[in-house]
């Protein structure tokens, strides 16, 4: 284990702290910010991670608003949720908790979301923003990795960074968030039809490991010294398994552990956009 730890537990705490703040100010201005969840059907996994949502926004004094739909919700029902919290003034943010069940349309679901109160930045104008190089509320799990990576001094100016999964939370955004030039990173996105995956990790500074493959990056895959994220969730044995192997530590510079790496920063950044919403709604930013 020589590898720094890219502690992702402690650095949300630390951001938890500013947030706490900033909350305050803003009940101050008698504004209360509010962020509501939207769960269809109850798969364990989502209802604990819909759980901890809620427990963040306590610490740090956001009110949480709770929409739980069964698993055969029809689509009308589906839309009346959301544009209940669209009208509602007590939600300054909400998510709708992917994956929804199949028979429903996850982009149309998302189309419906009002994008000045959409806090995982997945509305397709925020997206699109994104995409302009225009001020947009940012998808949560990019977001964290580049606070991770700031936080502790990882380089990304110049960096060649190598991101493998081209997912619509993870991958695509966070290669869009790295080449603007605030970032300016030199992306290379790799996904199931690359042809040789390690003749692109071995060039990278960093890899962002965000495929859902357990254990697929390994050392020989890498470059001494290297950064290292870990977005991976797969279940082996009971156990959550990331696509880090665990012989990277002794190669890698810095390496995120996970758990405790790149979940807490994602919950973290939910409640940014979520206090960044509640600014903005309120005249007090932007
Ligand atoms: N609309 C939407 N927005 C999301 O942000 C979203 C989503 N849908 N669907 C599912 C994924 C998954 N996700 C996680 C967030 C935190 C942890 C997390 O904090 N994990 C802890 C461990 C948790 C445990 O103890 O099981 C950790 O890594 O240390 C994990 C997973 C957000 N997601």
């Amino acid at each position: 284990m020589t590898a720094v730890t890219l502690d992702g537990k402690a650095t949300a705490a630390a951001i938890k702290a500013e947030l706490t703040v900033r909350v305050a100010a803003l009940r101050e201005h008698g504004v209360v910010p509010g962020l509501a969840t939207v769960l269809v059907g109850s798969d364990p996994a989502s209802q604990n991670y819909v759980r901890m949502k809620h427990r963040d926004c306590d610490e740090v004094g956001i009110a949480s608003i709770r929409v739980e739909l069964p698993e055969d919700a029809t689509a009308e029902q589906l839309r009346d949720a959301i544009e209940g919290l669209n009208q509602d003034p007590a939600c300054t943010g909400y998510i709708v908790q992917l994956p929804i069940p199949k028979h429903l349309d996850e982009n149309w679901a998302l189309s419906l979301i009002d994008p000045d109160k959409d806090a995982d930045g997945l509305h397709p104008i925020n997206l699109g923003r994104l995409v302009l190089n225009e001020p947009a509320t940012l998808p949560c799990t990019p977001r964290g990795i580049v606070e991770l990576l700031r936080r502790h001094g990882v380089e990304l100016n110049g960096a060649e960074v190598c991101v493998v999964g081209r997912g619509i939370t993870v991958g695509r955004p966070l290669g869009l968030i790295l080449t603007r030039r605030s970032e300016n990173s030199t992306v290379t996105l790799c996904h199931t039809g690359t042809r040789d995956l390690a003749d692109h990790t071995r060039r990278a500074d960093v890899v962002v490991a965000a495929a859902g493959v357990p254990g697929m990056i390994t050392a020989d895959m890498i470059r001494e010294g290297a950064a290292l994220v870990d977005v991976g969730v797969s279940r082996v044995d009971g156990k959550t398994v990331g696509d880090l192997a665990p012989d990277v530590w002794d190669k890698a510079g810095f390496v995120t552990p996970n758990p405790g790496g790149v979940g807490p920063m994602t919950r973290a950044m939910l409640l940014s956009n979520v206090v960044d919403r509640a600014e903005q709604l309120h005249g007090l930013r932007r």
